[in-house]
């Protein structure tokens, strides 16, 4: 374990979409270090399933609620909820989301709103309710929304989802001034690929649609990210050792967005004897062109 297993003592973070897949890990990595955990989701059994699970490590840690974040006023009660039955929040985690791939001529209004409501809506929702709560009672706060790499490159067949992301991180830059003197920080991750059930069932469908997005060897490192790798970000970003970072959105991704087709990223595969190769044929016709200088 790289940080102490209490490091997180006495903090509350309310984690959305953390039944399932990164929220759930994100939830195991902040109980096991020691802080109390509220998940929510839409399906009590998964939440119910995922508390269990997490419980039977880390002790009564993990409390769950049934909530559908695109709706304020389930998000303003069970946040209200929050408050009563357990204590003030310190950290929110933005995780929820709702993705698929489609092309987006044949997107249809419903299609595009449940991605868009969910990741937009369901963050702003989340976050005010915590927010406005913090600022009336004076206590300090963290928010981390969970982004992708589409807020600086878009992505085609997954515009509802990069639109809505992109929206998320203008609120994380927003709401850093905004709520700076109340002591609220809010920074947000942005993962490479992280394969997870649910999403990859919605990105990566079938044989066809396995591109480079979901692809470990597209990776300048060679590998998909580590749950712990992503949850140390994670924890850092809610624990008071970031007290001065905030507005920030940090990428984890082992280089992947960076390797973009427009680089030399595929030269990486290329062999010390294929390097020479091109060496000895660059450098040929360089020396040509110089045989012919006058000047
Ligand atoms: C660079 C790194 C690589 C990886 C990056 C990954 C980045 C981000 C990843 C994610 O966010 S993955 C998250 C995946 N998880 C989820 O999506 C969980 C939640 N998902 C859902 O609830 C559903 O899957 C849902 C379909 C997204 C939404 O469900 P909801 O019940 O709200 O809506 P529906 O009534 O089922 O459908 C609404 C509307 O959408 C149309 N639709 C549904 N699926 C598709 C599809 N695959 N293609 C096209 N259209 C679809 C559906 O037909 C409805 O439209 P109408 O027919 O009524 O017009
Ligand atoms: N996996 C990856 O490689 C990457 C993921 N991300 C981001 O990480 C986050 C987690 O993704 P991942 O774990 O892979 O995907 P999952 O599908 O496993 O997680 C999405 C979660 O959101 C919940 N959710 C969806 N809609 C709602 C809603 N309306 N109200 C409440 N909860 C909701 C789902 O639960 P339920 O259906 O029960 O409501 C589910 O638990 C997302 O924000 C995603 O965009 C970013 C980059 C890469």
């Amino acid at each position: 374990m790289l940080y102490d297993k209490n490091c997180l003592a006495g903090k509350r973070i309310l984690i959305t979409g953390g039944g399932t897949g990164i929220g759930k890990g994100l939830a195991h990595h902040m109980a096991s270090h020691g802080a109390e955990v509220v998940i929510w989701g839409r399906r009590t059994q998964v939440l119910e399933e995922a508390a269990k699970e997490i419980n039977a490590e880390c002790g009564e840690k993990v409390f769950f609620q049934a909530v559908d974040i695109r709706n304020a006023e389930s998000v303003e009660a069970a946040m209200a909820d929050i408050w009563e039955k357990h204590g003030a929040l310190t950290g929110v985690v933005n995780n929820a989301a709702a993705n698929f791939i489609a092309p987006t001529k044949d997107l249809s209004p419903r299609g595009y709103e449940a991605i868009s409501s969910t990741v937009m809506d369901g963050a702003f929702f989340t976050t005010q309710a915590a927010g406005r709560r913090w600022i009336e009672q004076g206590l300090k706060g963290s928010v981390v929304s969970t982004l992708v790499t589409w807020i600086w490159t878009g992505s085609p067949y997954v515009v509802p989802s990069s639109m809505a992301k992109a929206a998320v991180h203008a609120m994380t830059m927003s709401l850093a001034v905004e709520w700076a003197r109340y002591g609220i920080r809010l920074n947000a991750v942005a993962p490479g690929p992280f394969p997870t059930d649910y999403a990859w069932e919605m990105l990566n469908p079938t044989e066809d649609s396995s591109v480079g997005a979901t692809q470990a060897d597209q990776v300048p490192m060679g590998r998909f990210g580590e749950m712990s790798e992503l949850g140390n970000l994670v924890l850092l970003l809610l624990s008071d050792g970031a007290d001065y970072i905030t507005g920030e959105t940090i990428c984890i991704d082992g280089g992947h967005h960076l390797a973009a087709p427009s680089t030399f990223a595929g030269l990486n595969s290329m062999t010390d004897a294929q390097w020479a190769q091109a060496k000895t044929a660059a450098k040929a016709a360089s020396d040509k062109a110089k045989a012919q200088r006058s000047v």
